[in-house]
C-alpha cells in the first residue's frame, strides 16, 4: 500500500516516476490563465495569517464549507480569521474524494513543509506554525511565485483597467516573472446587465472617448486593445454561458446598442445578435495583435439569487450548464477564418459531455507553422480533478494531437494554487506511464520531449508570438 502524498503520489509505474522525476518535476510554470491580483504581487503584501492567504477569495473552498454545513459567518462573514480557519479545518476531513483534499495537503507540504493532515485536532498547531512562517520573507507573494518556478502569469482584467500594477511590475527589475494582463470584455458583451451603463462610463473614462453609438464602442474597444497590447497582453478571455452565433450587420448591432443605451428592454434575439457582432469584431482585433482568444463556455452562473444579492458573482454558486455549442462555435470560428482573422483560440467546456465536441472542433481550422492553432483547453473548473483531467487528456489524444497540447493553468485566486501544475504533471506522467507499461506507447525518449512540451514549452511558444 502506498502512503498518502508520498514522493510518488499518483505515479503508479516506473515509467511515470522516471518521467516525473527526470523531466516534469523541475519544469518552469507558464500559468496563462488565473485570477490573481497583480496589486498583491506588486506590493508583496504580508499575510497576517492562513485565512488571509488561503481562504479569502477561494470560492471552491467556500462551496465545500457550505456543503459541510458551515454557517456563512465563518465563510464570507464577520467571524475572526481563526474562526474561519477552524471551520475550514473542520471541513477538510470530509473532503476525501474531492481534489480539494489533495490540493490542501499539497499546499501545506510544498509551501509550509507541513506533513500533518488538517483536521479539528491539528488545526491549532498548523495555524500557529504556518502563521509564524507567513511573517518570514520566504512566505510573501513574490516568493510563492518564485519558489514555484513560475515564469509567466496571465491575470484576468477588465478593459477599463489602467493596468497600473502591471505597468509597475514590468518596470520592477528586481522581479523577473512576467505578469501580463488578459483582456476580459464581459462588460461590453453582456449589455443586458444592470451594470451596463456604469461600465460604459468607465470605458469612456479609460479610453478618453465618448461612447454613444456602436462605432464609438468599437473605437473605444480598439483603443483598449491597443493599450493592453502595449502593456504586454497576449490573450483575451471570455466566459460565455452558451455559444450562439449569427451573422449580424453593423447597422443592426448599432440599433440594438442604441435601444439598450436608451434603457429599452431587449429581446433575447437582440442580445444574441449584439453579442455575435461584438465577439466577431473583437476576434478580428485579437487576430491583428496575434493574441490568443480563450473561450470558456457553459457555466450556469449565479444560481442562488439570495446569495448573489448578498455576495455578488464568483462566490461559489455556479454550476454546469447543458446548452449546446457546436453549431454556434463552428459558425463563429469559420466566420473569422473566412476573413483570415481567426486568432489562436483555446476552447474550454464546463460540461464534460462536450469534450468530444470541442476536441473535434479544434481540427477544423489550422495555420501552417502553428501546431494546433485551435486548442482544446485543459479540464476546466468542475473538471479540474484526476478523472476530469485524465478524460480530457485521453479525449484530446484520441481526437487530436496530445503532443501539441498547451497544458495546465491554475484559474485560481490563491497564490498557493501553483501546486495544481504539479498535480497535473503527475497525472500526465502517470497516464503516459500506463500506456508504456501496457505496450500502448513505446518506451522512447520522445516521451520525455512530450512531457516537457505539454508541461511547459508548448504554452510558452503558443502565447509568445513565435
Ligand atoms: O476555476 C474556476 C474559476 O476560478 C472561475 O471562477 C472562473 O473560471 C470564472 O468562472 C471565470 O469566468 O473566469
Amino acid at each position: 500500500m502506498k502512503r498518502f502524498l508520498d514522493n510518488d503520489f499518483l505515479l503508479n509505474t516506473d515509467t511515470a516516476q522516471k518521467l516525473y522525476n527526470d523531466i516534469a518535476k523541475d519544469l518552469p510554470i507558464h500559468d496563462f490563465h488565473c485570477h490573481l491580483d497583480p496589486q498583491e504581487i506588486l506590493e508583496n503584501k504580508s499575510f497576517k495569517n492562513m485565512t488571509q492567504v488561503w481562504l479569502a477569495g477561494d470560492h471552491y473552498k467556500w462551496r465545500a464549507m457550505r456543503l459541510n454545513g458551515v454557517s456563512e459567518k465563518f465563510i464570507t462573514g464577520d467571524s475572526s480569521d481563526w474562526g474561519k480557519f477552524e471551520a475550514w479545518a473542520d471541513t477538510v476531513p470530509n473532503l476525501i474524494g474531492n481534489p480539494l483534499y489533495h490540493w490542501t495537503h499539497m499546499e501545506l507540504k510544498t509551501f509550509f513543509h507541513v506533513d500533518k493532515l488538517l483536521s479539528p485536532e491539528t488545526a491549532r498547531e498548523i495555524w500557529e506554525e504556518c502563521n509564524e512562517k507567513l511573517q518570514q520573507p520566504e512566505f510573501k507573494p513574490r516568493k510563492f511565485v518564485e519558489r514555484s518556478n513560475v515564469q509567466f502569469i496571465g491575470t484576468t482584467d477588465d478593459p477599463t483597467s489602467m493596468l497600473e500594477y502591471h505597468k509597475l511590475l514590468k518596470e520592477d527589475e528586481s522581479f523577473k516573472v512576467t505578469i501580463a494582463p488578459t483582456f476580459r470584455p464581459d462588460g461590453a458583451l453582456f449589455l443586458e446587465k444592470t451594470t451596463f451603463h456604469d461600465w460604459l462610463e468607465k470605458l469612456e473614462k479609460s479610453s478618453g472617448q465618448s461612447v454613444q453609438t456602436i462605432d464609438d464602442l468599437l473605437n473605444a474597444m480598439q483603443q483598449r486593445v491597443n493599450y493592453f497590447d502595449k502593456i504586454g497582453c497576449r490573450a483575451s478571455d471570455h466566459g460565455l454561458s452558451q455559444m450562439v452565433f449569427t451573422d449580424v450587420a453593423k447597422e443592426e448591432a448599432g440599433r440594438i446598442f442604441i435601444k439598450r443605451y436608451s434603457n429599452e428592454k431587449l429581446t433575447n434575439e437582440e442580445i444574441v445578435n449584439y453579442q455575435s457582432f461584438l465577439l466577431f469584431e473583437l476576434g478580428k482585433m485579437y487576430a491583428e495583435k496575434k493574441w490568443v482568444m480563450q473561450l470558456h463556455i457553459g457555466a450556469t452562473r449565479n444560481n442562488n439569487t439570495k446569495m448573489f444579492n448578498r455576495l455578488g458573482a464568483d462566490a461559489g454558486f455556479d454550476s454546469i450548464g447543458d446548452s449546446s455549442m457546436a453549431e454556434g462555435l463552428s459558425r463563429f470560428l469559420d466566420a473569422l477564418d473566412q476573413e483570415n482573422a481567426l486568432p489562436k483560440t483555446v476552447l474550454y467546456n464546463l460540461n464534460p459531455r462536450d469534450n468530444y465536441v470541442l476536441a473535434t472542433m479544434t481540427g477544423n481550422f489550422y495555420e501552417a507553422g502553428i501546431p494546433a492553432k485551435v486548442q482544446f483547453g485543459s479540464a476546466w473548473w468542475f473538471n479540474d480533478h484526476i478523472d476530469g483531467m485524465v478524460q480530457q487528456l485521453k479525449d484530446l489524444g484520441n481526437l487530436g494531437l496530445l503532443s501539441h497540447f498547451i497544458g495546465m493553468l491554475t484559474d485560481s485566486r490563491s497564490l498557493l494554487s501553483f501546486v495544481r501544475h504539479d498535480y497535473f504533471r503527475r497525472i500526465l506522467c502517470n497516464l503516459i506511464g500506463e500506456w508504456v507499461e501496457e505496450g500502448k506507447a513505446p518506451n522512447d525518449r520522445l516521451l520525455e520531449k512530450m512531457v516537457r512540451n505539454i508541461g511547459y514549452e508548448n504554452a510558452e511558444r503558443y502565447f509568445t508570438n513565435r
